[in-house]
């Protein structure tokens, strides 16, 4: 590249029961005040999926027993050659109780009420995709954390 791009992978996880998703309140760093899945940095020498799983357990002490991969978001910001590529997950099938940590406040929400306001403005894009069980790609440029100059969703498999 003659302008280094470099890119930063990152996991998504939603656990979802029947007419319901688990979020988390992030309660410090990136995304801090907002909803979202659990997730964060995959670390060296760990695949994508174990840190899906070391994610959703250090931030809520879940057990993810499977995980699917349901899409890639990739974010860009203006001004920074790094773009997040993050993995996103669901499961049904999770062992423990949802608990807080000093990362996360979990609250199960129903589907018709998730807090899209206090939340990525990302999310109210693609969460339809994830509720309709669909597969997909997408990018997003950002400018700043609040202001979506740009989007693209390629939807994989219509289910
Ligand atoms: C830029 C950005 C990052 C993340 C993220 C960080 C860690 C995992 O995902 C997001 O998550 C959501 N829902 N929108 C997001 C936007």
């Amino acid at each position: 590249w003659a302008v280094m791009v470099s890119r930063k992978v990152l996991t998504l996880v939603l656990v979802t029961r029947p007419n319901q998703v688990l979020l988390g309140m992030k309660k410090r760093g990136f995304g801090e005040g907002w909803w979202n899945g659990f997730g964060g940095k995959v670390e060296k020498g760990e695949t994508i999926i174990e840190a899906a799983k070391r994610e959703l357990q250090e931030e809520c002490c879940l057990t993810a027993n499977t995980l699917t991969e349901v899409g890639q978001l990739d974010f860009e910001f203006v001004g920074d050659p790094q773009i997040l590529e993050v993995h996103l997950f669901t499961t049904k099938d999770v062992s423990g109780v949802p608990t807080e940590t000093s990362e996360m406040k979990p609250q199960w929400f129903d589907i018709d009420k998730i807090p899209f306001h206090k939340m990525w403005p990302d999310d109210k894009l693609w969460f339809p995709h994830v509720l309709k069980g669909s597969k997909f790609s997408a990018f997003f440029l950002f400018e700043g954390h609040h202001k979506i100059l740009k989007h693209k969703i390629d939807v994989v498999t219509e289910q």
